[in-house]
């Protein structure tokens, strides 16, 4: 059997992934593979209780903490969601994975670069998505479309200067891994943004296609 592939969405919040994570349900269905879909923080019983601790605005924490929750809960995944799905040939689609702990630990709050590539190494070895869709908004945008659809948890009620870095942290990885992760601009309008998506997975479908013969 063909070991399945993942795919993560990443962006600031607000930049759209659960809309466009949808769609990419729908297409991947399309063509025939059987899709599992997940988030991060959470995806497993114990991630998706760090997921309401993280996300709590009652609690404060270190920033290390913070990383070190996010790594937990991503070693949880990894074992019980990612990996045997992938090893059943079935494609899972996560909203954020480790790409978010570098831009919002690493470049929001501060946690050093080379700590974060321990944690990385450590709990994900040499497994990384096979894409990575960065979906791009300025920070205001994000800021009003998620006041727009709910109440702000811990990481939503960040500063524009937090959620700037946030976005310098994502276009760093971007710069650094420039054949994974492919950038959209999330802030066209809806159908525009979904046609670049299309135009993304295509590319990617047919590359899949082409290595597999
Ligand atoms: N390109 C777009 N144009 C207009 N509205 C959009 C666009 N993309 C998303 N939206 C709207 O913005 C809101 C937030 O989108 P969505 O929940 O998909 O973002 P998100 O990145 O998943 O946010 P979060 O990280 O906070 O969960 C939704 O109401 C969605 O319909
Ligand atoms: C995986 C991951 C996530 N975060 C932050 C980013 C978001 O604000 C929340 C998750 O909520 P959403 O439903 O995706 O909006 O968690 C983080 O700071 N570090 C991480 O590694």
């Amino acid at each position: 059997m063909q070991n399945g592939k993942f795919i993560t969405l990443e962006g600031i919040d607000g930049a759209g992934k659960s809309t466009h994570l949808a769609w990419l349900e729908d297409y991947l269905c399309s063509k025939g593979v059987k899709v599992v879909v997940t988030r991060e923080p959470g995806g497993t019983a114990v991630g998706e209780q760090l997921r309401a601790l993280l996300l709590d605005q009652r609690h404060t924490m270190h920033a290390e903490t913070e990383a070190l929750l996010m790594f937990a809960a991503r070693r949880e995944h990894l074992d019980k969601i990612i990996l045997p799905a992938i090893q059943r040939g079935d494609w899972v689609v996560s909203d954020r994975f480790s790409d978010a702990s570098f831009a919002y630990q690493g470049c929001g709050r501060g946690v050093a670069w080379e700590k974060l590539v321990l944690l990385e190494q450590w709990v994900q070895e040499d497994f990384y998505p096979d894409l990575t869709v960065y979906i791009d908004v300025p920070v205001m945008l994000g800021r009003e479309r998620v006041n727009s659809v709910k109440a702000a948890d811990r990481f939503e009620s960040e500063t524009d200067a937090f959620f700037d870095r946030v976005r310098t942290g994502y276009l760093e990885r971007v710069r650094q891994f420039p054949q994974r992760m492919q950038i959209l601009d999330g802030s066209l309008p809806l159908d525009e943004v979904r046609a670049a998506l299309a135009g993304v997975m295509e590319h990617f479908w047919l590359n899949q296609a082409l290595h597999e013969k």
